[in-house]
């Protein structure tokens, strides 16, 4: 990945919302709209991004629903947080390159705090641990009906809406979607200067366009001049 001096501070963006409402989509075409104004990025994920948050996620997503309670996700999802963000985030930017993240902490914040009842208290103090002193420059909020985003991911693996297999919070009742929907867009309110909410009813190319129109406006730098 490049390394590019002079090209103003690295940035730490976030993708966040339901599932199948087109984060990996987005963040995958942003990584490469960087890469083509010279700007090397790295795309990571959670929960993921190193080997030892990778164990913690498929430890946590094969589980059974029942299995661990809002309670101690929260606790696990933040474990690995702070790994990925020790090992992974935070010298990447150190470096001068851009984090793009396919989910950071607001997914904690309206996976296990607002929609799953863990305390807001808790979920502030993890969320302390966690970052490091961290925090994204930029979260995209992608926003739409989640019976919409459902069909999307039944196209993508039509098996998994057939049999229980898989990863089980895609299995999940279409109201508790709902209730996540408005979960994230109550965090976009509340963090107005981080977040911007952009409906992802929309193909890919319409929402890259407006993504990197976001990008492009917040970032001078990221604006290709002569010759780029
Ligand atoms: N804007 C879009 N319109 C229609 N389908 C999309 C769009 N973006 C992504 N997809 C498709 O929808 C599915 C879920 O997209 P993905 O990017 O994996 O979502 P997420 O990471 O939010 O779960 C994939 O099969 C992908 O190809
Ligand atoms: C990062 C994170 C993810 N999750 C959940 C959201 C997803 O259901 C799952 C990650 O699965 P993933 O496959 O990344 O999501 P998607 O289907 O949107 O591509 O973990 C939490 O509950 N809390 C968290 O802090």
């Amino acid at each position: 990945m490049l390394d590019m001096p002079g090209r103003g501070k690295a940035r730490f963006i976030t993708f966040e919302g339901g599932e199948g409402v087109g984060k990996s989509t987005q963040a995958r075409r942003l990584v490469d709209n960087l890469a083509k104004v010279s700007i090397g990025a790295v795309r990571t994920r959670e929960p993921g991004g190193t080997p030892r948050a990778e164990a913690i996620r498929s430890f946590i997503l094969q589980g059974r629903p029942e299995s661990w309670g809002a309670g101690a996700e929260a606790v696990l999802f933040a474990a690995a947080r702070l790994d990925h963000v020790k090992q992974l985030v935070a010298p990447s930017l150190e470096s001068g390159k851009w984090v793009v993240s396919d989910r950071f902490h607001d997914s904690t914040r309206a996976y296990q705090g607002l929609t799953g009842g863990v305390e807001e208290k808790l979920i502030a103090a993890l969320e302390v641990l966690a970052l490091d002193g961290r925090k994204p420059d930029l979260t995209f909020v992608l926003d739409m009906d989640p019976a919409l985003a459902f069909e999307r991911v039944r196209e993508r693996a039509p098996e998994e809406a057939l049999v229980a297999t898989g990863d089980r919070f895609e299995k999940e009742e279409l109201d508790w979607h709902q209730r996540l929907r408005e979960a994230f867009l109550a965090i976009a309110r509340d963090n107005p200067e981080r977040c911007v909410v952009i409906p992802a009813n929309q193909g890919a190319e319409a929402l890259e366009q407006e993504i990197w129109d976001t990008i492009t406006r917040r970032y001078p730098e990221t604006v290709a001049g002569p010759g780029a």
